[in-house]
């Protein structure tokens, strides 16, 4: 390894505390100068949110919350996937038990990330379908890398979006957009996103993207933190609220859903044409 590149990795770890173990599938790294943690998923090969990444996810946020950080930056450890969203693996042919505390996981991983009381920024620095595109809307701000795709497909698999993934994607586009891309589940390509509002800003690279979230992050020094976390908390509360509410029916829904013959069927062929595409490349 070049010298140059050696004093570079140590000079970063001096600067930055790193909180979570390997051992995760998430890692948290406080930059000891800005006091912003950077929240890095790291499930190959694409970021699938299965229970343990989820369960990772909110502690992960937990520990963001407690720390005292000045904001999150969720990113993701591959150059070309920020979340394939759900892992269709635990929704078919599921376990009967797993399968409640996979839902039940997401909604706890939801609650905690869009009711999050720090300032909360995605760096998409790879596609973002479905779960994936829930993830960086539940956030407040959003920078992506070119030549990748966000938006929610759920139609597209023959599923249906619940209320609250509505209620993220609602919380960035207008009605009359959100409606129309939800019922066709478009896939929005960087520029698109960018156009549509979507997402706020684009980066030529990951370390970019950071960069213009710690800007977005930052515009928040002179505010605050009280006010500001109370602020968030009123726009967002009816949404959480609502979840909250109907945590259970939510939950009862989706396993009634997911468990259709129909539904079974066509999650079924949309992993056997993913396998099959795989397998080309
Ligand atoms: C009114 C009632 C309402 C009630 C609610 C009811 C239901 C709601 C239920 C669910 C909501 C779900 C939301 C979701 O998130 S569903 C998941 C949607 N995700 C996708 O459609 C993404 C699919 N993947 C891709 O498009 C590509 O993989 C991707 C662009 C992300 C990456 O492409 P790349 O070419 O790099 O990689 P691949 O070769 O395609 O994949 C590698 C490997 O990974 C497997 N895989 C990919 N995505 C998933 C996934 N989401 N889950 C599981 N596995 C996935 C893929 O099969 C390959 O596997 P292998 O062949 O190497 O074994």
């Amino acid at each position: 390894m070049m010298r140059s590149k050696v004093l570079s990795l140590v000079a970063r770890a001096a600067s930055n505390r790193m909180m979570s173990t390997a051992t995760k599938l998430t890692t948290v790294e406080v930059n000891d100068k800005t006091g912003i943690a950077t929240l890095t998923m790291n499930r190959p090969p694409v970021n699938g949110l299965n229970l343990e990444l989820l369960q990772d996810l909110k502690s992960s946020i937990d520990e963001v919350e407690g720390n005292k950080s000045r904001g999150l930056i969720l990113t993701s450890s591959s150059s070309t996937i920020f979340s394939a969203g759900l892992d269709i693996l635990e929704m078919y042919k599921p376990d009967k038990d797993r399968i409640r505390a996979f839902w039940t996981q997401l909604q706890e991983t939801w609650l905690a990330l869009y009711g999050s009381s720090v300032p909360t920024a995605a760096a998409i620095n790879g596609h973002s379908p479905a779960g994936g595109c829930l993830l960086a809307t539940s956030c407040e701000y959003r920078v992506m890398v070119p030549n990748f795709t966000i938006g929610l497909n759920e139609t597209q698999l023959g599923i249906v979006a619940p209320k609250w993934f509505m209620a993220s994607f609602l919380s960035v586009l207008p009605q009359r957009e959100a409606e129309r891309a939800l019922n066709q589940g478009r896939m929005f390509t960087t520029e698109e996103a960018l156009k549509v509002g979507l997402i706020d800003e684009t980066a030529n690279s990951k370390e970019e993207a950071i960069e213009k979230c710690v800007a977005f992050i930052g515009t928040f020094a002179k505010v605050n933190p009280l006010a500001r976390s109370l602020t968030k908390q009123q726009f967002r509360a009816a949404d959480l609220q609502q979840l909250q509410n109907e945590r259970q029916q939510d939950l009862e829904k989706f396993l009634f859903f997911v468990n259709q013959p129909a539904v079974q069927k066509g999650l079924g062929i949309y992993l056997e044409g993913l396998k099959k595409k795989a397998k080309k490349q």
